[in-house]
């Protein structure tokens, strides 16, 4: 069954393309990794898709229904999670879910005991009468998580829901994404972490301006690279070394100079090592050399010619 489709969805802020012909069809049963850069279009293809913003063109389907997707009864089978936390300050953990259990209507017993349930999902069981100002960022954003769960959504949708948060709580929230597929949650995970998509992702999807440029699941995306050696090599002098050169020796498809770190893709098999060392040699000073197994981040590279985070960024 489809839980969610976007058809021929374009998406204009002013004259920027943000979204540029979106297909995507999301079935029951999936975590779909939607993986891309800062500003690919993430977040508002989270927002076109729930109908939390109008689009100039396409169509967006959710449980099978075309004509009238954003309806109350469609909205009350989702759960989003927000990039940002939204949680209030002021009331306990549980008063947080009352409130959100309320929103959706649950009531009496059957509220208290899913605000149980789903704080203790989380991690969070024995923390339900504290006020989320004493929470690290981590339980912050367990809490956050909870508050999109307590009515048991068919499709869940997270907006880069670790971002910033301690490696722990990481851990917990994958494991959670996890444990709520197999109980029939469907879902669609944003990350610009590759390592998260390759963790629990059955289908990745990636995006960068505005457009899905390829879609499979993990392994079916690193075979396409297989056929290409990588090569990383840290320089003192980035500046000095003839990209230009470089990228004229036999057998190398793309250079990427990122920071003080030199990205080589290569065909397989091209045995070109020596010369691309001597050259960069010739103009800089070599600090180290890696050479590692293809993983989702070459997809990208080679896709776009761009890294999927900035050296540095979190
Ligand atoms: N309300 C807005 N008005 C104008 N431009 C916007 C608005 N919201 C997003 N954009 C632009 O749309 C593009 C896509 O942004 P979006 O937030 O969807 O990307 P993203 O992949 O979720 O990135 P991030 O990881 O940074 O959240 C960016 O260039 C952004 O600046």
């Amino acid at each position: 069954m489809t839980i969610a489709s976007m058809q021929g969805v374009v998406k204009r802020y002013g004259s920027d393309v943000v979204l540029d012909y979106i297909d995507l069809d999301i079935y029951e049963g999936e975590i779909i990794g939607l993986l891309g850069p800062n500003g690919a279009g993430k977040t508002t293809l989270i927002q076109t898709l729930t109908g939390m913003t109008p689009f100039e063109r396409g169509k967006v389907a959710l449980f099978g229904q075309l004509k009238n997707p954003f309806s109350n009864q469609n909205k009350e089978k989702i759960g989003l999670v927000t990039q940002e936390i939204t949680v209030f300050e002021e009331l306990t953990a549980k008063e947080n879910l009352q409130f959100f259990a309320g929103v959706y209507g649950l009531k009496g017993n059957e509220r208290k005991k899913r605000i149980e349930e789903t704080l203790e999902f989380v991690g969070l069981g024995d923390k339900g009468d504290k006020v989320p100002t004493k929470f690290s960022g981590g339980m912050k954003r367990r809490l956050n998580i909870a508050c999109a769960l307590t009515h048991q959504p068919k499709f869940l949708i997270m907006d880069e829901p670790t971002v910033g948060i301690d490696p722990q709580s990481r851990n917990y929230i994958l494991e959670a994404v996890k444990r709520l597929r197999e109980n029939g949650t469907t879902i669609l995970y944003t990350t610009h972490y590759m390592e998260e998509v390759q963790a629990i992702a059955s289908r990745v999807v990636i995006m960068d301006q505005g457009q899905i440029i390829k879609e499979g699941t993990v392994d079916e995306l690193i075979e396409t690279v297989q056929h290409e050696e990588k090569i990383k090599i840290d320089v003192t002098e980035p500046d000095r070394v003839p990209i230009n050169n470089l990228k004229n020796v036999a057998g190398v498809q793309k250079v990427i100079v990122s920071g003080s770190q030199i990205t080589i893709i290569s065909t397989f098999g091209s045995g070109n090592l020596d010369r691309i060392i001597s050259l960069v040699k010739e103009h800089a000073g070599v600090l180290g050399i890696h050479a590692d197994k293809p993983n989702l981040e070459d997809v990208f590279l080679t896709l776009t010619g761009k890294q999927l985070r900035d050296k540095g960024e979190e």
